[in-house]
């Protein structure tokens, strides 16, 4: 022992002549009270390894007793070491209550940036929302080329929903996230997603986006590319191409961009491995979530197999109903809603037209047109029937008329889309299948010619304009027999701001399922000439 004592200690003396008295009241307390010393005593030469050895064995003890029992008078290193302990137990604390109260200013700070930016929020431990797009870099270690890309795009500032939203899923949680038409949705889903997928992989499909239509899967595609720019992502758009005889388990592909039907067909039909998926997003989840798509939602909801799946929902409208079918699958998910929830973008001036009967609709839609025609105006019509009917009338008029539906091949539909992008076509003749999402620059004006069937229905429509804070324009003719459903539209313009005649909010509610009445032909020709 004592062999091992001078081994491990060599070069420690203790003097015990100079420190005598010391010693001595050392000795008689630990023969004493048995009491384990500090194992500083050792350090600074002071001690024996029996000492050592027991402190060592003991160390919280040892610490407890050197805090609560200090043996005045008795060393200088002990008293000093105990002070030290309790100052530094002082600072730990001092620290902590600082660290506390940064977090409440904190906490304080972002309730007001919400408030300023109309950002409500639900759920636990919320990261801050961005203060601008700087903030990717400081706090997420963005990529400089996404930040490049977001300059040449030509955005300066992040929109309320890219401020808080990017931050929940950058910190890993799922989120329904509500805001309105043409807020930048899209880029506050592809920028959390391009940033966790960090570069190009040939290992599966990472991140799926699902939208409701192949117009705004296309528009989205075209989106995440614009914004991956300069970094080799495999963005791939679903195509019925694909879909049909893609070999998946040779594609790569980081994120695929698809509507449910045919994400579900190459599941099914061409065994594509959904397993490995990281993100999933659910645009336009309302419509999602509808009878008819609700089914292969689903399947590819339960395809993206990832325990750690981080999913989320976006919508400019989203029902309590969705939201409580939705929280059944989310894990701990955040609530960012923009504004109020279901509401119209308030940059879109709203109007109501009484137009009798159909037949009232063509002549104030010629008049208004001979008054002032603000291209581009997209106009919308109850069903595809209804699109033909229009076009037919409206094609020899000096308007350059053109229209989308479902009865034209994909190619057509594409060209329409493009067309109006261009300017080619003035005004565009349309069924609710490019209501949602899509993305058309400067609309001027919406014009329900057909009065929507749902409150969701008119907000989608009418935010085709008023995009990206640009002023726009919606013009909704009713007929006699919309008047029992006129209420609920006025209650989304009072709610944006829209003034609406007294009689029509003293209407009695209706409870609005869907709103598809049986409508008179819009053909004016007499019936042998059709
Ligand atoms: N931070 C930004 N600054 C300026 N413009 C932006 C910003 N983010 C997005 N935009 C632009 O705003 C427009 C609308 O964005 P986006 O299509 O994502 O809207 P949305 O909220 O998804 O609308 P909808 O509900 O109709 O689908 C786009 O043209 C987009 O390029």
């Amino acid at each position: 022992m004592e062999k091992d004592t001078s081994f491990l200690f060599s070069g420690i003396t203790f003097n015990r002549k100079k420190f005598a008295s010391d010693f001595a009241r050392f000795k008689e307390k630990t023969e004493r009270d048995d009491v384990v010393e500090e194992p500083n005593l050792i350090e600074n030469g002071s001690s024996t390894l029996e000492e050592g050895m027991a402190v060592r064995a003991d160390k919280k003890r040892k610490r407890k007793v050197a805090r609560s029992d200090p043996i005045e008078g008795f060393s200088v290193f002990k008293r000093s070491k105990s002070k030290a302990v309790d100052e530094a137990g002082e600072h730990d604390e001092d620290e902590l209550l600082q660290e506390k109260k940064e977090y409440h200013r904190q906490l304080e700070r972002d309730a007001l940036f919400r408030k300023r930016h109309n950002i409500h929020v639900s759920g636990s431990n919320i990261p801050s929302p961005l203060q601008n797009f700087t903030e990717l870099k400081s706090r997420y270690n963005c990529k400089s080329y996404l930040l490049r890309n977001l300059r040449d795009l030509g955005f300066k500032e992040p929109t309320p929903i890219q401020r808080q939203a990017i931050p929940v899923l950058l910190s890993g949680r799922e989120c329904f996230a509500c805001a309105p038409t043409g807020s930048g949705k899209t880029f506050a889903f592809v920028c959390p997603i391009l940033m966790k997928l960090k570069h190009a992989s040939k290992d599966g499909v990472r991140a799926v986006i699902l939208c409701p239509t192949r117009e705004l899967a296309a528009q989205t595609a075209r989106e995440c590319k614009k914004l991956a720019k300069g970094k080799k992502f495999y963005i791939k758009l679903m195509t019925k191409q694909l879909a049909k005889s893609a070999d998946f388990s040779k594609l790569p592909c980081d994120i695929l961009i698809s509507t449910p039907f045919r994400i579900q067909f190459a599941v099914r039909k061409r065994k594509l491995d959904l397993s490995k998926v990281e993100v999933l997003v659910l645009d336009e989840s309302d419509k999602l979530f509808e009878l008819g798509l609700v089914e292969q939602v689903d399947a590819v909801v339960k395809a993206c197999s990832n325990p750690s799946i981080l999913r989320s929902l976006f919508s400019a409208t989203l029902p309590d109903t969705v939201e409580e079918l939705a929280r059944t699958i989310m894990h701990d998910a955040v609530r960012v809603i923009i504004g109020r929830k279901n509401s119209a973008s308030e940059s879109i001036k709203q109007k109501l037209i009484f137009v009798g009967s159909e037949e009232g609709k063509l002549l104030a839609l010629r008049q208004s047109f001979a008054e002032s025609l603000n291209p581009p105006v997209l106009l919308f019509v109850q069903n595809k029937e209804r699109a033909k009917e229009l076009y037919n009338e409206l094609k020899y008029d000096d308007i350059r008329a053109d229209v989308i539906h479902a009865d034209l091949s994909q190619i057509q539909r594409e060209h329409a889309i493009d067309n109006f992008r261009s300017g080619k076509t003035w005004v565009l003749i349309a069924t609710d299948v490019i209501a949602r999402g899509m993305d058309f620059k400067g609309v001027n004006c919406v014009i329900n010619y057909d009065f929507p069937d749902s409150a969701a229905a008119y907000i989608h429509r009418i935010g085709r304009s008023g995009r990206a804070g640009r002023s726009g324009e919606a013009i909704t003719l009713y007929t006699e027999a919309d008047v029992p459903f006129l209420r609920n539209v006025a209650n989304v313009m009072t709610a944006s701001g829209c003034e609406v005649p007294e009689w029509i909010l003293s209407l009695p509610k209706k409870k609005w399922r869907k709103h598809r009445p049986q409508r008179e032909s819009i053909f004016t020709k007499p019936q042998d000439e059709k």
